[in-house]
């Protein structure tokens, strides 16, 4: 008879060590025992008992866990798990015995589980049919000291998109309330294979409630996504709503971003109604992502690669994620150097970016793909319309999240629906900083959203209005080359098309309909030709 499948959803593995004062891993378990949410697994992890102690609290502890009809498992120790008799173990790559062994000496009916970190181990454990893998860590944590390089989510996904649907698998390492529901749901792959749980040891063990943590776990797990992509109608009423809805919320930006473009993003915030602030002290990261209705963009236009930047961008990332605030990722030149293309994937592996904005060779290099026509940081490549679609829509829903490729015209997609804008001036690629400074423009745009709402309306919008504002500037240089005159002039149509005058409300308004009723021509077909209900671009 094969082994039960156990129900993983939430996985507690103790530990001895980090417990709160006046408690033991007996009065936490016990605790955890009377949640109304209680674990659904509980792993016996000691590493420093004596054979004999480990028997006498493993006993104690099942008498506890089968009243509650949880699963037990032991960590390593196979001898301990025959001597109490509880439904099984989770082995590693150096315990005494591997999984065929310990499946001769439990038998078929026990739960044997595994820990992978890798591709390499997760091929040689499929061949040992474990009952579930144990996939870790996906974050860097202190509770196992000698722990293998952290994942990521998306480190997490590439190991479950290459486990045969049949196999279960839980994730572990640094999880807790703030970032299991992104782990969930960033690590789903594809196909739609997702983890089965989540297990965790001091987001439980180290709690002084033990109880509410096991709760709060359990709601959070099965919350539903924060971050579900809709099957949003894009309408023409909605542009000068979201542009009003910065007047009305004053939404912050919070910039790390490359030195060079730091001017013209604050004074292209403060255009449009929003307030920039440029601070890299991680000393003030909590506090700020706690106001309300702020954005962030996270800029590796001139990172200066190594852990002092990483740390940087992910402990922006973190407490921006913790708040739920939309975060812009502009992964400049991801596409023209490995140390850039690294440091990319390491954010998007890491964090939950809301949006990921980059020109085609930064795109194609987060997406996995051949750069090799990118030439520098704002290098582009030649990619068909059709093409560059498809990449934006995949890489889109691979991420769960927006994606938006710039340039001649801007592709941008929530991985259900994708559309296409062409707007825009040739003056963009011809002044630093314009194109960077669109993140902030972005950020605005989404932290002035209700935050139940989609956000590709306030992606799109804030895309076209920007688009319209460099078209508007570059009429009023009548024909002649004058960069520098015209970014000063973009920055005034940019200011002028955010005030609330009625007339100019109006003539706005009339150009931005037909912008997108463009808009709809790709995202909302009309009918016999073009897309079917349902369709997006890069499916036709
Ligand atoms: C559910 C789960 N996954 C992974 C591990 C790690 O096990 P292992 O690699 O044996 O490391 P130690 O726990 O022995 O330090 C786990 N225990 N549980
Ligand atoms: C026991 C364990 N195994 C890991 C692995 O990567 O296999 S990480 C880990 C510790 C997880 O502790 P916490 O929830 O406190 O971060």
């Amino acid at each position: 008879m094969p082994p039960p499948r156990p129900n993983l959803e939430l996985y507690l593995v103790t530990d001895s060590v980090n417990l709160p004062p006046n408690s033991t891993v007996y009065s936490q378990v016990e605790a955890c025992l009377s949640a109304k949410h209680p674990p659904t697994v509980i792993q016996l992890r000691e590493k420093h008992l004596s054979t004999a102690k480990f028997i006498e609290l493993a006993r104690d502890i099942y008498a506890l866990t089968s009243k509650h009809g949880v699963p037990l498992l032991i960590n390593d120790r196979v001898d301990v798990a025959l001597a109490v008799g509880c439904e099984g173990v989770h082995l590693g790559w150096d315990d005494m015995v591997d999984v065929p062994t310990a499946r001769k000496l439990l038998g078929p009916e026990k739960i044997i589980g595994l820990s992978v970190s890798d591709h390499e181990q997760l091929e040689k454990a499929l061949e040992m049919d474990p009952t579930y893998l144990g996939i870790g860590p996906v974050f860097s944590t202190p509770t196992k000291s000698d722990h293998n390089p952290p994942l990521g989510t998306s480190g997490v996904r590439s190991l479950l998109s290459a486990m045969p649907s049949t196999m279960q698998a839980v994730a572990i390492g640094g999880i807790n309330h703030d970032n299991v529901q992104r782990v969930l749901f960033q690590s789903k792959d594809i196909s739609g294979k997702r983890l089965d749980g989540i297990a965790v040891v001091s987001a439980i063990m180290a709690s002084p409630l033990p109880v509410g943590a096991c709760n709060l776990l359990h709601e959070t797990i099965n919350w539903p996504p924060l971050f579900v992509p809709t099957d949003y109608s894009i309408r023409a009423e909605d542009f000068p709503i979201y542009r009003d809805n910065i007047h009305k919320h004053k939404p912050l930006v919070h910039h790390i971003t490359n030195n060079v473009v730091k001017s013209i993003s604050a004074n292209i915030t403060l255009a449009i109604g929003a307030s920039p602030v440029m601070s890299e002290n991680p000393a003030e990261f909590a506090d700020l992502a706690a106001l309300p209705n702020v954005g962030c963009v996270l800029n590796m236009g001139t990172f200066t690669g190594g852990r002092e930047s990483l740390e940087l961008f992910l402990g922006a990332l973190r407490e921006h994620n913790v708040r739920g605030n939309p975060v812009i990722f502009d992964p400049v030149g991801a596409g023209a150097t490995n140390a850039r293309r690294e440091f990319a994937q390491m954010i998007v592996g890491t964090g939950y970016c809301t949006i990921i904005k980059g020109n085609e060779g930064e795109i194609r290099s987060l997406a996995g793909l051949e750069t090799a026509k990118m030439r520098g940081v704002d290098g582009a490549g030649e990619g068909g319309s059709e093409e560059l679609a498809e990449i934006v829509h995949d890489l889109a829903s691979l991420e769960n999240n927006i994606v938006l490729m710039t340039g001649p015209k801007d592709y941008i997609s929530n991985g259900a629906r994708t559309f296409c804008l062409s707007n825009g001036s040739k003056y963009q690629s011809r002044v630093t900083g314009i194109g960077c400074a669109l993140g902030s423009v972005i950020a605005a745009f989404c932290a002035a959203a209700p935050v139940d709402e989609s956000l590709i309306g306030p992606v799109i919008s804030a895309v076209g209005m920007y688009n319209i504002a460099a078209e508007r500037a570059e009429k009023l240089m009548e024909g002649s080359d004058q960069p520098g005159k015209w970014a000063t002039a973009f920055v005034d149509c940019l200011a002028t098309m955010t005030m609330s005058n009625e007339n100019l409300t109006e003539l706005i308004a009339a150009q931005e309909v037909e912008e997108l009723r463009n808009l709809e021509k790709w995202g909302r077909p009309t009918g016999g030709e073009g897309l079917k209900e349902g369709e997006d671009l890069a499916d036709a």
